[in-house]
């Protein structure tokens, strides 16, 4: 069936069997997850909340300092595979450029419905900037079905949290972003999305409503989709980047040259990757000293952490890119 082919990634890999690409991805997670754990200052497990899947791995650059950029990164595998244990695909190259990266974990399907893991991603955003408010932006990347939870925080309504993230930047690869195809597929068995589920968590079809623009003009979203990713995905990427554009955001659009759907981000392991290089597109351009890069240098600084870190200074408003939620 036409959409269910679509919408299975490892049968539109080009260099290898579709067994082989899931087989090597894993693979190639798991080793880097071992590396980054061995050979970098690192605090596992910590929990953002009371659930038992609520918990993340932070990993910090030499010479810690708390104020450093901050990348979360959320895995993808259809919101029911993958985990944050085989998944810190990122952290050595980025790590090495004075950025502190963030593995987030989140309940998957069967145990997880869409609805809660927008609510965990949320929540494990507004932890952080709690934790560390003297971050120099937090960046949010995330792969796939990874991708689709990070870009639904375009659309967060963080006054309930009592924080507003300093968020100042997205990396979406490989993204889904309008969740009725799935509906359709056998993707769909663990999930059990209603048409409603779908419509309700697709922030293509959120944006296309929204009245509002981004409050911070400055922040990035990079919308990005591997040449030999399937049609349907290079569709959605697009279609996603015009109406990021069309709301007036900061996007722009990206088609990374001979990568499939998984080594898009298995390729993040390395230093020499357009994803992982500097500005003005790959994720290093979050580091100083490329912070005075293309993206960067259009968001006002924020004042010293210790005036922020007093009670009075904390209501202060802060550059952030999100709309006010109208309901
Ligand atoms: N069964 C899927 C697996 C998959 O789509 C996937 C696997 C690992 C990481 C991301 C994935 N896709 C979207 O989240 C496939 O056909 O490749």
């Amino acid at each position: 069936m036409e959409l269910e082919d679509q919408y299975s990634p490892s049968r539109w890999v080009i260099r290898r069997g579709a067994e082989e690409a899931l087989r090597t991805y894993s693979h190639i997670g798991d080793e880097a997850t071992k590396k980054a754990r061995a050979t970098r200052k690192s605090l596992l497990h910590v929990p953002y909340g009371d659930g038992e899947g609520e918990k993340l791995d932070i990993y910090f650059p030499e010479g810690v300092s708390e104020a450093s950029p901050f990348c979360l990164f959320f895995h993808g595998g259809y919101w029911q595979s993958g985990s944050k244990d085989t998944s810190a695909f990122m952290v050595n190259p980025l790590t090495e450029q004075g950025v502190t990266v963030v593995v987030v974990a989140y309940d998957i399907a069967p145990k997880g419905t869409l609805d809660q893991m927008v609510d965990q991603v949320t929540r494990s955003i507004v932890f952080v900037q709690k934790q560390y408010p003297c971050n120099e932006g937090i960046y949010l990347c995330g792969h796939s079905a990874g991708a689709h939870l990070a870009a639904m925080m375009l659309l967060a309504n963080w006054t309930k949290h009592g924080v507003t993230p300093n968020l100042k930047g997205f990396f979406l690869l490989s993204g889904i972003y309008d969740l009725k195809p799935i509906v359709y597929t056998s993707q769909n068995a663990p999930l059990l999305m209603t048409l409603e589920d779908a419509q309700r968590n697709s922030p293509q079809l959120l944006l296309e409503a929204a009245l509002t623009r981004p409050l911070d003009p400055a922040c990035h979203v990079l919308v990005s989709v591997g040449q030999h990713d399937s049609p349907e995905f290079h569709r959605q990427s697009k279609e996603f980047y015009q109406i990021l554009r069309q709301g007036g955001w900061n996007a722009s659009f990206e088609e990374i040259h001979d990568m499939d759907h998984f080594e898009i981000i298995w390729n993040l392991t390395q230093k020499d990757y357009v994803l992982t290089q500097g500005q003005p597109r790959g994720l290093s351009s979050l580091a100083p000293p490329l912070a005075q890069g293309v993206i960067l240098d259009q968001v006002p600084r924020r004042a010293p952490c210790m005036e922020l870190a007093s009670p009075s200074a904390l209501s202060l408003p802060l550059p952030v890119c999100v709309c006010v939620s109208h309901e």
